[in-house]
C-alpha cells in the first residue's frame, strides 16, 4: 500500500482522497482550512465541501503542510488553480526527492498565462518533468465520491511514472486513461470550464438543444486551436479531457460553471452568484487567461472573448449571442 498526500480539501481534493484511501493506502488530506481538517477528522465527513459522504479511517486530515507531504510517495495538488503556485512553494521544502507530483486543477494562471503544468515547472525546477502528471477528464467529485462509474485521463511527461499514477487511481468505477500529451489534457480541461459558462448562459436565456450542440462543438474548435498552437496534439482535446468534459460540463446540472453561465443567462450578476455558489467556478478565472493568451497567441477564440466580455466587461449575454451568430461567416 502507498503514502499518499492529497493538497485541497475541496469537493475534488476530498473525492480522490477518498478514492487513494479507500484502496487502503495511507492517504493524507490537507486543507487550506485548518478548521475544516479538524471538522474532518471529528465528523469523518467534508461536510463543507463534499457533504454527506462517509470518509473511511486510512484517510488523514492535516492543516500541516510539511505533515502532509513528509514521506509521500505521490502528492496530488487540487487547490484553485490561483492557489496552487503559493501552496507548491510552501510544501516545496518538505517534498521528498522522488516524490510524484499529480495536478489535478483545471486552469490558466492569470498574469503569467501558465497552464498547471508550466506553474509546476516553474516552482519546482525542470528536472521534475519526468514526476509531473495532469489528472483529468469528466468527472463531477460527488459522482466519483460515491463511486458512481467514472473515466478519467492522466497525462505525463514519462510513461513509467504516468503508469505508476494511473495504477494508484484506478478502481473498477474509476477508469483511468494515459495519455503523453501534457499540454493538451490540460488546455481541454481548463477550457472546457469557459465554455460550460456560455452553454449555461444559452439555456438560462431559453435556448434549445441547437445552441448547446453548436457552442460544445464550436467551443471544441478554438480549444483545438489554443492546443495546436501550445504544441499539443489537437486530436488529444477530442478525448475526455476537452470533449468528454465539454459534454459532462455543458449538460450537467451539477456543474458550477454550467451554473455561472446559467444563473446570470437569467439576469443574475457575476458577483451575485459567485457569493451564493460555495465552490470555485474556475471558468471565471480562466475565461480572462484564456481570452488573454488567445490574443498572444493569436488564436481565434470567439467564445471565449464573449464569455470574457459577459463576465469581465459587463455585456449582457444575450448580446454576446447575437455577436456570436452574426460574425462573418466562414469555414468549418
Ligand atoms: N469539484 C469537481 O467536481 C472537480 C472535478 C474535477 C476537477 N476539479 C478541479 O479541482 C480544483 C479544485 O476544485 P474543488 O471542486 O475541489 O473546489 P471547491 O470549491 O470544492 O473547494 C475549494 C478548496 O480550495 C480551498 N482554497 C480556496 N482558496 C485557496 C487558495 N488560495 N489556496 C489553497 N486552497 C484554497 C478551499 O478552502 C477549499 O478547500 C479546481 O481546479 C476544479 O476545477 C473539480
Ligand atoms: O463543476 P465544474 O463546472 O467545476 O466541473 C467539475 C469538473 O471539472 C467536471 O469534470
Amino acid at each position: 500500500m502507498g503514502n499518499f498526500a492529497v493538497l485541497g480539501a475541496g469537493a475534488w481534493g476530498t473525492a480522490l482522497a477518498k478514492v487513494l484511501a479507500d484502496k487502503g493506502n495511507r492517504t493524507t488530506l490537507w486543507a487550506h482550512r485548518p478548521e475544516i481538517a479538524e471538522h474532518i477528522a471529528r465528523d469523518r465527513v467534508n461536510a463543507r465541501y463534499l457533504p454527506g459522504i462517509a470518509l473511511p479511517e486510512t484517510l488523514h486530515p492535516t492543516g500541516d503542510l510539511e505533515e502532509a507531504v513528509r514521506g509521500a510517495e505521490m502528492v496530488v495538488v487540487v487547490v484553485p488553480s490561483h492557489g496552487l503556485r503559493d501552496v507548491v512553494r510552501q510544501a516545496r521544502p518538505y517534498l521528498p526527492p522522488e516524490v510524484l507530483i499529480c495536478s489535478a486543477s483545471k486552469g490558466i494562471e492569470q498574469e503569467s498565462l501558465m497552464l498547471m503544468s508550466e506553474v509546476l515547472h516553474d516552482e519546482l525546477g525542470t528536472h521534475v518533468s519526468p514526476r509531473l502528471t495532469y489528472l483529468s477528464g469528466p468527472s463531477f467529485a460527488k459522482e466519483v465520491a460515491v463511486g458512481q462509474p467514472t473515466a478519467v485521463v492522466v497525462a505525463g511527461a514519462s510513461e513509467p511514472e504516468t503508469h505508476a499514477v494511473q495504477q494508484a487511481f484506478a478502481t473498477d468505477r474509476l477508469r483511468v486513461y494515459s495519455s503523453l500529451d501534457v499540454v493538451g489534457v490540460e488546455i481541454g480541461g481548463a477550457l472546457k470550464n469557459v465554455v460550460a459558462i456560455a452553454a449555461g448562459a444559452a439555456d438560462g436565456l431559453g435556448f434549445g438543444h441547437n445552441a448547446r450542440a453548436g457552442l460544445i462543438t464550436r467551443g471544441l474548435a478554438e480549444i483545438a486551436r489554443l492546443a495546436m498552437t501550445k504544441g499539443a496534439n489537437p486530436l488529444t482535446v477530442a478525448g475526455l479531457s476537452g470533449m468528454g468534459d465539454l459534454v459532462l460540463t455543458c449538460t450537467g446540472e451539477l456543474s458550477r460553471n454550467r451554473t455561472v453561465g446559467f444563473e446570470m443567462g437569467k439576469g443574475r450578476t457575476l458577483e451575485d452568484v459567485l457569493a451564493s455558489l460555495g465552490h470555485v467556478a474556475e471558468g471565471v478565472k480562466t475565461a480572462k487567461s484564456a481570452y488573454d493568451l488567445g490574443r498572444k497567441l493569436d488564436v481565434e477564440m470567439p467564445i471565449t472573448s464573449e464569455v470574457y466580455r459577459a463576465l469581465y466587461e459587463g455585456k449582457s449575454p444575450r448580446q454576446a449571442v447575437v455577436d456570436l451568430m452574426n460574425r462573418a461567416l466562414t469555414r468549418e
